[in-house]
């Protein structure tokens, strides 16, 4: 793209393409000449901006175009990643950093993809487009821990505010009321899947509680259709199309560099008191290295991988940790790298379906052509959906008791189970269904396949790990170790919901839909143990195949411990 305007005030920006010319020596840059590193570099000095945002994904996309708004080159498309359904396939392509964790042993040593978006918009432009806000206890848990305004009734206000809903006549059930519909950010439901709709009402028989919106205040514990953040043409919507679209990119109070990576926070140590950010440095893919200033802020929204790698090669981390490096401390912070989560999917839980109950026929060339072909001319079809129509949350405590109620003995499918008074924490267990057969991220084939898969992720982990780093040069990936399973908790949270998801498949009227083995115990196949009978099946059995066949739902975060009362940054 070519470079946009850049004035000398009221600017956000974005890096990625090459920067302007004209390079302008600036004051502040010039007081922290003294002895940075960043000197030695030869970066061309570049005009200061008001604010500069580093990282083009999700948060850095609104950023800059919220910071924009305040007005005293397009972004690229990429077409895989117009199309929701369509996510994986961008896996294997230059909009994914391609991430690896270290080897883990709770994993029986294996190594783990973490695939984060390289591309306007980051993750965002390649990620499952599901629209669900966290449960209301998250939020009334960041107030507790200090942060002060990011309780559910100010995050309500805000994701209203964000929100753009397009209301779907195919989905009468769903309750309008709470979305936002001046935002920026666009979502709907839909296409309408009649086995989602098994779904839902199988899991009501197991005492599933059938909630009318997912994002509503009481949050979400329940089963209901999912979100999506999806356009009323069937596009993704992503944090680059809905913020920064054509109108936002021609406002010359903001520039949005493509392709070009931040390299370092420059940092000003020369004024009494903290050191203080004053600029970046970034490069080019062909070695040319820039310098820019920043008259107010240097917001880092890189994501929370590469986040806490540029700050400890800023000299901003725990002390210990840069000297191994040899990289000059500026500010010891302890926390950065720390306290990683994830949210860890059990894999793809794969049950036998009746041919045409699904998706499965857009993955045959033919049945690919069509459904791109409705996609395309007419906004409609498969390849607008989203990979999860629907979804459950629940406690794992919850599961116990349906457990212990459901014995083989008593099993009868027409009963409702009351699920016991909801616990005060907030679901610790995610289920999504996919209309279709997903193995191996959707690159194994499946050709004539019929299935329906189930993801079971524990979003409550106990286990925490850290990002630190490889090396001193931003081009060596961090080592990323999640240390998934340090904490048996979120091992047992995920029998726990695998049983349940095996159980949904059981109860009518989706098994009815479903062609399940009575019971299975060939584990050779990817239907185990969807082809498992859920009141048999042991837990080492599921342990195995949870450890095997278990992956990231990529949702790595790095909180601050509710112990560090104020926030360093
Ligand atoms: C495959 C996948 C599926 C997901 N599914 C969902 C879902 O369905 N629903 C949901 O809500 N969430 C989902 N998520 C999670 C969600 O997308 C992320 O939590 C969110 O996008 C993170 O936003 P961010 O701004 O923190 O980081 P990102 O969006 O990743 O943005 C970071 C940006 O910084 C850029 N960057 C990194 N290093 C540098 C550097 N040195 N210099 C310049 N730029 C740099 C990156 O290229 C990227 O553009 C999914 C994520 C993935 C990957």
């Amino acid at each position: 793209m070519k470079p946009s305007l850049w004035t000398p005030s009221h600017t956000a920006i974005q890096w990625d393409s090459p920067p302007p010319s004209s390079p302008q020596i600036l004051p502040h840059l010039h007081r922290s000449q003294r002895g940075e590193d960043w000197l030695r570099t030869g970066a061309k000095i570049l005009k200061a901006y008001d604010y500069v945002v580093c990282g083009g994904g999700t948060a850095g996309c609104v950023l800059a175009s919220r910071l924009s708004e305040d007005q005293r080159s397009p972004h690229e498309g990429n077409f895989l990643s117009r199309i929701p359904l369509a996510f994986t396939q961008l896996f294997p392509t230059a909009a994914n950093w391609k991430y690896e964790t270290i080897a883990q042993p709770g994993l029986g040593n294996k190594k783990v993809s973490w695939d984060r978006g390289k591309i306007l918009g980051g993750s965002s432009s390649i990620n499952a487009s599901v629209y669900q806000r966290c449960a209301p206890e998250n939020f009334t848990e960041w107030e507790r821990s200090g942060a002060t305004g990011w309780g559910p009734a100010e995050m309500t206000k805000y994701f209203n505010k964000a929100e753009k809903y397009s209301p779907n006549p195919a989905f009468p059930d769903i309750d309008t009321v709470i979305h936002g519909d001046s935002g920026l950010s666009f979502t709907r439901y839909g296409p309408f899947v009649p086995i989602a709709d098994s779904v839902i009402d199988a899991a009501v028989k197991v005492g599933i509680p059938r909630i009318p919106n997912m994002n509503a205040d009481k949050g979400p514990a329940g089963v209901s259709n999912f979100a999506g953040s999806v356009d009323p043409r069937g596009e993704r919507c992503s944090a680059a199309t809905g913020y920064l679209t054509p109108d936002v990119l021609r406002r010359p109070n903001l520039t949005v560099a493509v392709e070009t990576r931040v390299t370092r926070i420059v940092m000003d140590k020369a004024q009494a008191g903290s050191p203080r950010a004053v600029g970046v440095l970034l490069a080019k893919d062909d070695g040319r290295v820039f310098a820019v200033g920043a008259n107010r802020e240097v917001i880092i929204s890189l994501g929370a991988i590469a986040t806490p790698q540029l700050l400890m090669l800023s000299g901003i981390g725990p002390a210990d940790e840069l000297r191994k490096h040899d990289i000059d401390v500026v500010c010891h912070l302890p926390f950065v790298g720390k306290n990683l989560l994830d949210h860890f999917s059990a894999g793809s839980l794969v049950v036998r379906a009746k041919p045409g109950k699904t998706w499965d026929h857009i993955l045959t060339p033919l049945g690919g052509m069509v459904g791109l072909a409705h996609w395309l001319i007419r906004g409609s079809g498969p390849m607008t959906g989203i990979a999860a129509p629907v979804g459950i949350f629940v406690h794992s405590d919850t599961i116990v008791t349906l457990t212990m109620l459901r014995s083989p003995s008593s099993a009868n499918d027409s009963k409702v189970i009351d699920v016991p008074a909801a616990p005060s924490a907030a679901p610790d267990i995610e289920i999504f269904f996919a209309p279709l057969i997903v193995v191996n991220n959707g690159f194994t084939k499946t050709p004539g396949m019929s299935g329906l898969t189930i993801g079971c992720i524990a979003i409550d982990p106990r286990s925490q790990g850290t990002i630190t780093l490889a090396s001193k040069s931003i081009l060596d990936p961090p080592v990323i170790d999640p240390k998934y399973f340090s904490n048996e908790h979120d091992l047992h949270v995920l029998i726990k919901a695998t049983r349940l998801g095996l159980r949904i498949a059981r109860a009518e009227p989706l098994a009815t839909m479903l062609d399940l083995p009575a019971d299975s115990d060939d584990e050779s196949t990817f239907f185990w143990p969807g082809d498992a009978n859920p009141d048999t099946v042991s837990d080492e059995a599921l342990t195995a195949w949870i450890k095997r066949n278990g992956q990231t739902a990529w949702h790595p975060v790095r909180p601050y411990p509710s112990h560090v009362s104020a926030l360093p940054y």
